[in-house]
């Protein structure tokens, strides 16, 4: 499958370095308004290919999008120190309105994988000014923090991340919803094995965890200015569910009927992701207090994307 990337900045990058290097794609081609720097990335990506795949790495115009199954969209400002993501949304607003009137006459009927932050708000402005089928305009959403979840999850009870089974829900972003009512380890519910591998899940271990999700990206941020190897490799991923139609359950972002009682909101649940885009909506067993931060999130996001004028 041919794989555009609009955003040939860090994020835009780093997820054309894991595709390539993953074998995902048959040809990725990058594009930003800095044309300089996508001819750059591009010829850096396609030197690590020889060691890993045959993926071509090419940067282009809007015009070479022809024929790509799937569009990233990593365009755009990303957060400063102290940033919210929320706080980005009038100026990526306005480059995505400039960046779909070029993609969408040459690719109308790829699906569109959206980076840009904040990205939940992103997808619901995308779906709205495209037209197009709101389970073919997917958010990386949740992808990355539902990753942090389960990495430290993983840490804390001494195994694979992979063997962990657990979601992040609703906003990319601050008022996320880390389910631990429906996590689970293996087979098992999380504290039952929390609790059999005597590492148990405190009321002070859980605190720890949600501030390592929460509020990793602040801490990168301060640390070297941005975040983007988490979500290149998780962009990676959502691309691999796509190509080859995996039908992998996946925390993304699409616009969605209802969700905690709020109506038209895109927001992260987990979902079946396959060739054809989000296959089915899955909504995890929740207790009333995760249920009711689902709400507040969602509404706030539908607050926010209802707010702002196309
Ligand atoms: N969804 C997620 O989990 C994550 C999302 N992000 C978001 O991804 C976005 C990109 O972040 P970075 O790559 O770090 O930023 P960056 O500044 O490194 O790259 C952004 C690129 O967009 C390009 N661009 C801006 N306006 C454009 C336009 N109209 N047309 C074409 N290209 C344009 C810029 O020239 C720049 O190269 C940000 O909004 C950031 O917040 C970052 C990390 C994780
Ligand atoms: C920047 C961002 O959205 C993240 O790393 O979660």
């Amino acid at each position: 499958m041919k794989v555009g990337i609009v955003g040939a900045g860090m994020v835009g990058s780093s997820a054309g370095y894991a595709l390539a290097l993953m074998g995902l794609a048959s040809e990725i081609v990058l594009i930003d308004q800095n044309a300089a720097l996508a001819v750059a990335q591009a010829e850096d990506i396609a030197h690590a290919v020889p060691f890993m795949s045959s993926t071509v790495v090419n940067s282009g115009h809007y015009r070479d999008l022809e024929g790509a199954g799937v569009v990233i969209l990593a365009a755009g400002v990303s957060q400063k120190p102290g940033e919210t993501r929320l706080e980005l949304l009038e100026r990526n607003a306005a480059v995505f309105r400039a960046v779909l009137a070029e993609v969408l006459p040459v690719v109308p009927d790829a699906i569109l994988l959206i980076a840009s932050n904040p990205v939940d708000v992103m997808t619901q402005i995308t779906t709205r000014l495209s037209g197009i089928d709101p389970r073919r305009v997917i958010g990386s959403g949740t992808i990355l923090d539902t990753a942090r979840f389960r990495s430290l999850i993983g840490r804390h009870l001494g195994i694979s991340p992979q063997s962990v089974h657990a979601y992040v829900l609703g906003e990319h972003g601050d008022s996320e919803v880390l389910a631990w009512t429906s996590a689970r380890a293996g087979s098992v519910p999380l504290s039952s094995f929390a609790a059999q591998v005597g590492s148990p899940l405190t009321t002070e271990v859980r605190a720890q965890i949600d501030d390592g999700v929460r509020n990793a990206a602040y801490k990168i941020i301060n640390g070297k200015g941005s975040t983007y190897y988490g979500i290149g490799a998780g962009l990676a991923r959502i691309v691999k569910a796509i190509a080859r139609d995996q039908r992998d359950v996946l925390s993304v972002s699409i616009s969605t009927p209802e969700v905690a009682g709020v109506r038209d909101v895109a927001l992260s649940i987990p979902r079946v992701v396959g060739a054809e885009g989000v296959l089915a909506d899955l909504f995890p067993d929740l207790d009333d207090e995760e249920y009711s931060a689902l709400n507040r999130s969602a509404s706030l996001l539908k607050e926010r994307a209802d707010a702002i004028a196309l």
